[in-house]
Formats: C-alpha cells, structure tokens, sequence
C-alpha cells in the first residue's frame, strides 16, 4: 500500500517515483495498488498561507489536486479510481455533483449549456479543498472540464494556498474512438447520441496550459492507467524538488 504519510523508503532509492514507478512498471496496471510514498523532512499539513514559518514553509507538504478530464467516454472514471487507489488518496466522481436538472438534460439528450455548469465546477473546486482540508495530501477528481474556461474555474483552487498545486490529466482520444465506448456502455445517463455535441465545444488544452498532462487513450486502458500514474509520480517528484530548492 502507498501513501503519502508514511516514511517507508523502498528498495532504498531516494525519489518515491522512480520506486513508485519501477514497481509499478512490474505490475503494469492490471490491478489497481495503493503505493507508499515518503514524506517530506517536515510538514506543517497546512492549507493556509500564513501558518508556516518562512524557515520551514520550502519543506512544507505539498497538497496536490488532479483533475482527471476530457469527453464522455474519454475514460475519466476509470484513470481516476485506478490513481485513487495507487495513491490512497480520495475520488471524487464529477458526475455525481451534477444536479438533477443537469442529469435530467443530459438523459434527455440535450447538452448542458455554459450556466448548466458554473455552479456543477464551483462545486467540484470546493469539494476537492473541503477533501485536503479533511487532512488527505492529495483528491482524485473527475471532470469534463471541455472549455478553458471551465479549467480556469477549478484553477482558482491555488490562488491562495501555496502549497496546493492543481493538475489536469488530459484523456485524448477522438471522437470515432469514444463513441464506440460509449456505444458499447450499458445503463449510463449519457447516450452516444450526445458524444459529438462533447467534441463540438471540446477545446483540447493547448501547450499555454502547461498544468496539463495528456495521454493518449486510444491505447489499452492497463497501458493507459500505468503512463498517467507514471505521469503523477514523475510530476510529485519535480513539484517536491522545485519546493525544496525554495
Ligand atoms: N483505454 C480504454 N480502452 C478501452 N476501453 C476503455 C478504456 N478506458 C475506459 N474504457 C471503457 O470505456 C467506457 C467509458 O469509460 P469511463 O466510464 O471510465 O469514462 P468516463 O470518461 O468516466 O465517462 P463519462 O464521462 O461518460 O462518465 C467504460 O466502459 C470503460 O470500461
Ligand atoms: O460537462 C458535461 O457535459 C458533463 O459533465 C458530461 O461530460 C457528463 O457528465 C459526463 O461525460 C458523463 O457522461
């Protein structure tokens, strides 16, 4: 089991990814693990700007939201809970935030609009500080998130909180190929009639969006699960280093 409060090296090796992910790589995602990761020098756990002192503020435990994204189908639901599991860490299921008036328009088939969804995405910003605030280090969180606009709502998350960093895992696939997923899905509010009305808002991150992690999910969903944890560990790494070096 992996988490992020326990200071057990393994295999001896100093970075927690490269551990993290060598073992990992062994287990190729076939089933989802929770993986243990070594905690900083000292933490002072906490979300609010003033509480560290400026000695110990560059050793403070990074909090860490990861917003897993992209169309109906994309695989969202399915990344997301393999990482919760690997890091032990919360999931917070986007779809289940939505109000029934939302749920009700999508069953229908009709897109939701952009005020269908402000307060579905303040919501979900919320949930996931309430989740760190709780004492977890990091939240799994699904959202569509199509529009830049829409990410920017979840990227207010930050703004006060220097030890919280936000990172969308952008699920790229094409139209053709999450129409056959959703297709072939049974008993979801979401029909495969309304999966090109997602890729015709769908603004894809750009490279000006550089929180943003893409993979590739045309591939098979162990390969898929296993390069976006790769991604996350290499990316807690490279946050942790850059704190340090504070
Ligand atoms: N890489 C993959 N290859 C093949 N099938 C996949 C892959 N990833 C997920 N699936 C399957 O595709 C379907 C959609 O996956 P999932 O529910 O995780 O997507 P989602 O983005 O959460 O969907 P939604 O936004 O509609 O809730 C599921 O049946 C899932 O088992
Ligand atoms: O913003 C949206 O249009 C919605 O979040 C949809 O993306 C669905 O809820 C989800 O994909 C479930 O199928």
């Amino acid at each position: 089991m992996l988490s992020y409060d326990s200071p057990v090296s393994v295999n001896g090796q100093s970075s927690a990814a490269s551990t993290i992910m060598s073992a990992t790589r062994q287990n190729m995602a076939s089933t989802p693990k929770t993986v243990r990761l070594p905690a900083p020098a000292l933490s002072n756990g906490s979300l609010t700007n003033g509480a560290a002192s400026s000695t110990n503020a560059s050793l403070a435990k990074q909090h860490h939201i990861w917003l897993v994204t992209g169309p109906a189908g994309c695989g969202k639901s399915t990344v997301a809970k393999y990482l919760a599991t690997c890091l032990h860490i919360p999931y917070i299921e986007g779809d289940e935030y939505h109000p029934q008036a939302n749920i009700d328009k999508m069953s229908a088939g009709i897109p939701l609009t952009d005020a269908d969804r402000w307060d579905w995405l303040t919501a979900l910003r919320e949930a996931s500080i309430h989740e760190l605030e709780q004492g977890h280090d990091g939240v799994v969180l699904t959202c569509s998130a199509l529009k830049r606009k829409y990410r920017d709502v979840i990227r207010v998350a930050p703004y006060f909180t220097p030890n919280l960093h936000l990172h969308f895992i952008y699920l790229d696939a094409s139209e053709e190929v999450l129409l056959q997923r959703v297709l072939a899905r049974q008993n979801h509010y979401m029909g495969a009639n309304m999966v090109h009305s997602q890729f015709d808002i769908l603004e894809p991150p750009t490279k000006a969006e550089v929180d943003v992690i893409r993979v590739d999910v045309s591939r098979p969903a162990d390969v898929v699960m296993a390069e976006a944890l790769d991604n996350v560990l290499k990316t807690m790494d490279q946050v942790q280093g850059a704190s340090a070096q504070k």
